[in-house]
Formats: structure tokens, sequence, C-alpha cells
């Protein structure tokens, strides 16, 4: 099983996540998020030009085709996930360039193959994420896109035939390995490619335990 460590913001943090075992490094570029690279001081040509064995991933909001490719461009960036309100035909556009990783954030009543099914023929990848709560004012909270900490209920997708790769995300924390070990039992874990952590392996906001994330990885990929 593999994992993607996302809102990655220190360059040193970024160095070190191959040696943990870390397959892909996630950036956020959306303004509003915490983790947004903006509000840190990490140089897209620095991470360009680091050649890191891992795979670089963009976290993209409802952003335009021209701001993703200026980003793709700056950070040399392997991959792109698209985390908004994106239309297949927006990932299309993408994907003629780079691997598409379409995020879906579900909630309680969300029906999983209806919500995907038409972006099949043009991403890569899918990742299934804990969905904004029904609240009006929570739904405006533009904080609220990803990286909550909140987990939705993954039961959902077991016995589902997801037939592409996917990314398992939302909420997961040091202490979920036995949860997710359970889930990989199931025959949908045969399309799950990777486990995606974040805020709950933060000290504070972009800034990764790097102690937690390692002790998570060893239990995961250990027997
Ligand atoms: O992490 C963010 O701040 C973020 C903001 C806006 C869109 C996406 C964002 N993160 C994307 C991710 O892939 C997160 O890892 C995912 O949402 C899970 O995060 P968490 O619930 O903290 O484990």
């Amino acid at each position: 099983m593999k994992v993607k460590v996302c809102g990655i913001t220190q360059m040193d943090q970024l160095t070190q996540l191959p040696e943990l075992g870390v397959n892909y490094a996630g950036f956020i570029f959306y303004a509003p998020s915490p983790r947004f690279v903006g509000r840190f001081s990490l140089s897209g040509p620095v991470v360009k030009k680091a050649k890191l064995p891992l795979y670089k991933v963009g976290v993209f909001v409802d952003a335009t085709y021209e701001q993703v490719m200026r980003r793709i461009e700056e950070f040399g960036l392997d991959m792109v996930q698209l985390h908004g309100h994106e239309t297949p035909y927006e990932c299309q556009k993408i994907a003629a360039h780079i691997d598409v990783i379409k995020a879906f954030r579900f909630s309680e009543n969300d029906h999983v193959q209806w919500t995907i099914k038409d972006f099949y023929a043009d991403t890569d990848a899918f990742l299934f994420d804990t969905g904004v709560p029904a609240t009006k004012k929570e739904r405006e909270d533009k904080t609220l896109y990803g990286g909550t900490g909140r987990k939705f209920n993954w039961n959902r997708l077991k016995g589902l035939e997801i037939r592409k790769p996917f990314f398992l995300s939302g909420g997961i924390e040091p202490t979920d390995v036995p949860t997710v070990k359970e889930f990989m039992k199931d025959s949908v874990a045969n399309d799950m490619m990777a486990v995606d952590i974040n805020s709950r392996f933060e000290t504070s906001p972009g800034v990764k335990d790097l102690a937690k994330v390692a002790t998570f990885i060893k239990e995961l990929k250990g027997a």
C-alpha cells in the first residue's frame, strides 16, 4: 500500500518523505486553505529542481486551466488533484498534459457510483474524501474543502467495484492502522492505490509531525 502526505509546505520535510516510505507529496494551491503554499516560503523552482523519488501532486479547488498549468510548470508537478466542482470536460483538458486525480467529497447520503460515473474516461485516479456537511454555514466555509480531519463512513465503499485506482482519504489518523488494514480486506480495496494522510499528522497546519508519519507507515506496511 502506498502513502500520500498532503499539505506539504516545508522544503526540509519534503526531502525527508521518501526515506519514511512516502510515495506522494501533496501541495495545496487553494488560497483559503491554511496549508496554501503561498502562505509559506516554499519555492516552486527549488521544489522543481529537487530530484526526489516521489510523485509531486498539486491540489486545486476550481482553479482555471491556466492557473493549473502555471503551477505544473513552476513546481514540476507529476500529478494534479482536482478537489472542487471540476467537470469531466475540465478534467479532460488537464489530463491531456498530466495525470489527474479527481477528488470526491462524500456526505452521508451521496451515492458513490452515481457521483463518480461521468469521470471514468477523463481521469487517471479517484480520491475519496469527506464531504462538506449539510448546514448552509458549513457549506459556505471555504476551509472545509479538504484537510478537515473529518472521516466519512468508509463502510459505504465496501463491496463496490470502483475499477479505477483510488486514494482513501478523510481524517485518517495515527491510530487508524487497524481500521485501514481491515478495510483493505474488502474486495473494493483491490483498486485502492494509496492512503492519504494530512491534518491528523500535523503540529500546526502545513507542518507535519514526521515521527507520527514514520510510525504510521511502518505499522501500515509491516505485516
Ligand atoms: O488540506 C487542505 O487544506 C485542503 C484544502 C482544500 C482542498 C483540499 C485540501 N486537502 C486535500 C487532501 O488531499 C487532504 O489530504 C484530504 O482532504 C484529507 O485531509 P484530512 O481530513 O486532514 O486527513
